[in-house]
């Protein structure tokens, strides 16, 4: 539909062809209705008309209010109609009143390599190659991220739907579930539909473990969360008959309370786990990603304060510690202002990280989650991993 509204006006397209235009813009385009795609036409045509009489007058050239002939047109379609999709993409996001592409960069990513390459093969191999993977026997799968709080898991989803230029919808589990009859249920279908009509989309289930706990066992009179759990089922199933663009990404930290049934193949199957890393030089790599937009003064050896961090420090951790040591800097500069009142620097480069506010804030900061603590979640690891690799 998009090459053949796109054939109709050739004199827009003089750089393009529009057969290649579609094929350039068909993944980003994938939940529009015919409406939407003439709306985005016409927006694109309306720029270029008005580009056209903007256009500044040549001395002596007299002004006409003339169409001018297409051979006058510049060749700047595509260009036109990439700028009219961003602003077509925005008024959807206003409407929907969800939040839309992430800006979340892979460089705020600190370590979880591994993690980062699985979850962009599920999701960035069916994107790129759509024909490939609708025609082929593999049904498509859902990533669950599980391991301890605050290890980066929302931040890697985030980033993954960036780095595709996928539209975020991230609900927690919790906020699903509602006191009245068949409400709850359809909460779940009201995601699901929003998801979609925001195609291309990544749908992020927080505290999965509390909105699809194993059936039978949730213990409320109504089976409230039982038809909760069926419903989860259904769309997700409903998504393997649609196109590849539609993405769910679970996280948890109790994996072995989710109903088995989402765990099997073209659902929940890919099961990561994101975890407390304690190796100085993946530690090193996340302070590298936390402290990428600080001044840090040529003392800082991001290495040694990685090994001088608890064994048990979370990436939340790690971010308290920068930001922490931030303040003390920026304290430190505000009090040398006060002193000094010709040295007064209210910029932000003008605060410089020092090693020692490092390790004023390390003594200080205790990590949120304690040694047997992550020995349960590593037990619940090698349990996983052991039965998946069986
Ligand atoms: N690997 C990392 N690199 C950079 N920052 C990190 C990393 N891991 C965690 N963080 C920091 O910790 C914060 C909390 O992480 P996030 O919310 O992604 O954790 P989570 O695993 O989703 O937690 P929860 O299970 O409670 O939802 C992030 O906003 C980020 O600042």
């Amino acid at each position: 539909m998009l090459s053949q509204s796109l054939q109709r006006i050739p004199e827009l397209l003089p750089d393009i062809s529009p057969e290649d235009l579609a094929k350039d813009m068909v993944g980003q385009t994938s939940g529009f209705m015919p409406r939407d795609i003439r709306a985005l036409i016409a927006d694109a045509s309306s720029s270029l008309v008005s580009f056209e009489n903007n256009e500044p007058q040549k001395l002596g050239e007299s002004r006409s209010h003339e169409p001018k002939p297409p051979k006058d047109v510049r060749p700047l379609g595509k260009e036109f109609m990439i700028k009219a999709l961003e602003r077509s993409k925005k008024r959807n996001a206003s409407a929907l009143g969800t939040p839309k592409v992430p800006n979340v960069k892979w460089e705020d990513v600190g370590g979880l390599e591994d993690v980062k390459k699985s979850i962009l093969d599920t999701v960035q191999l069916p994107l790129l190659h759509k024909d490939l993977f609708s025609s082929g026997l593999r049904k498509r799968s859902g990533v669950l991220l599980y391991g301890p709080s605050d290890t980066g898991k929302t931040l890697l989803a985030k980033a993954v739907a960036t780095e595709c230029s996928l539209n975020f919808l991230s609900v927690k589990g919790p906020e699903l579930i509602n006191m009245y009859i068949g409400e709850s249920e359809k909460n779940v279908r009201d995601i699901f539909q929003k998801a979609r009509s925001a195609r291309p989309c990544v749908i992020f289930f927080d505290e999965l473990d509390s909105l699809a706990p194993a059936r039978g066992a949730s213990g409320d009179s109504g089976g409230v969360m039982d038809r909760v759990v069926s419903q989860m089922l259904a769309e997700i199933d409903g998504l393997n008959d649609s196109s590849q663009d539609l993405f769910i990404i679970g996280a948890s930290n109790r994996p072995d309370l989710i109903d088995t049934a989402l765990l099997r193949p073209g659902r929940f199957d890919k099961l990561l786990y994101v975890g407390v890393a304690t190796d100085p030089s993946y530690r090193e790599r996340v302070l590298k990603a936390l402290t990428r937009k600080f001044k840090l003064h040529e003392d800082v050896s991001l290495y040694s304060i990685a090994k001088k961090c608890p064994p048990n420090f979370t990436g939340a951790d790690m971010y308290a510690l920068c930001a922490d040591a931030w303040f003390h800097a920026a304290k430190r500069r505000v009090l040398a202002a006060d002193a000094d009142p010709t040295n007064m620097k209210d910029e932000v480069d003008s605060v410089v990280v020092e090693y020692e506010d490092f390790m004023t804030v390390l003594r200080e900061l205790s990590p949120s989650l304690s040694l047997a603590e992550l020995k349960k979640y590593e037990t619940l690891r090698d349990q996983f991993e052991g039965a998946s690799s069986k």
